[in-house]
């Protein structure tokens, strides 16, 4: 039987970017990629993606959080599963231990400082990107990561060929296209995503600018599809729609899920990003679901 059986869960959203939060504080338990794929599997417990709650690594942090994606694959960030964890230490009643609304989290890519802005609403310190060719990380030395070349030839959509790359601690490819609406993303997400340029593979955004504070975002994740909303998408969007000349440094990301208030602060390089979060429900794994589960 898993050691998970029975573990308490909160099913949460950030504009509708499914989020499951489990909290292993306390405890020496890690999550397999097996058994993160069972929870994912489970309508109760599904998620784009698993926040796991760990005790603090660094000093003067809440807790250190791991990030697993549906198909057990793992990443350094995810501004929307941020908030909700955010959330969770501050208002949930069996796992808020927090006095005030500020917390530090971190990730196997950083710290992530967040502030509560109203009840549902939080603001999180997504840290500074990551643009050079080797952190985001791609294959080739390109020198200017502001539009690189894909290999996928996309019989479909011949003209997607330069993303813009960009790391929020996970991989990005901003495609700037006039209309985001236009695409299969379904289809073609799934090629991109496994383009050889992307040693480890790359999350897909569609960005079609409005005006420069306003930009329409459609996301394919990595390792987990198409979902509602990515923060970090629309994180490395911006960051990506500065450096072209595109975009202004404080804007409106409209995702299929709502809307997100991003800034690249220009006093210190950081990216912060402010959207809601909203609990769905409670519920506890049963030992059923980790058949199998290693
Ligand atoms: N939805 C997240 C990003 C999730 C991580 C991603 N799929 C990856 O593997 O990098 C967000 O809100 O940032």
């Amino acid at each position: 039987m898993s050691a998970l059986s029975n573990s308490r869960f909160l099913k949460m959203n950030g504009l509708g970017n499914e989020i499951t939060v489990l909290d292993l504080r306390g405890t020496s338990l890690l999550v397999s990629a097996e058994e993160a794929r069972a929870i994912a599997a489970d309508p109760r417990s599904r998620f784009d993606q698993l926040m796991v709650l760990h005790d603090p690594v660094t000093p003067g942090t809440d807790a250190f959080m791991r990030i697993y994606n549906t198909d057990g694959s793992e990443s350094g960030a995810c501004g929307n599963g941020t908030r909700c964890v955010a959330w969770a230490m501050v208002a949930d009643p069996v796992m808020s231990r927090l006095v005030g609304n500020g917390l530090v989290l971190e990730t196997k890519a950083g710290l992530l400082p967040v502030e509560r802005v109203s009840d549902t609403v939080f603001t999180v310190d997504m840290g500074p990107p990551r643009l050079a060719w080797n952190e985001i990380p791609l294959r080739d030395p390109y020198p200017d990561t502001r539009a690189i070349a894909v290999e996928t030839r996309l019989a479909e959509a011949p003209e997607l060929q330069r993303p813009s790359a960009v790391s929020m601690g996970n991989p990005h490819a901003i495609f700037w296209v006039k209309d985001a609406q236009a695409y299969d993303l379904r289809a073609i997400g799934p090629k991109l995503e496994h383009d050889p340029v992307f040693p480890e593979r790359a999350n897909i955004s569609l960005a079609q600018v409005v005006d420069p504070g306003h930009v329409v975002l459609r996301v394919w994740e990595r390792g987990a599809g198409l979902t509602r909303a990515c923060g970090s998408a629309a994180c490395a969007t911006l960051v990506a729609g500065v450096r072209k000349g595109l975009t202004d440094r404080r804007a409106t990301l409209s995702l299929p899920g709502g809307d997100l208030l991003i800034e690249w602060r220009e006093t210190d390089d950081h990216v912060l990003m402010t959207g809601p979060t909203e609990l769905e429900h409670e519920g506890a794994f049963s030992p059923a679901l980790f058949k199998g589960a290693a």
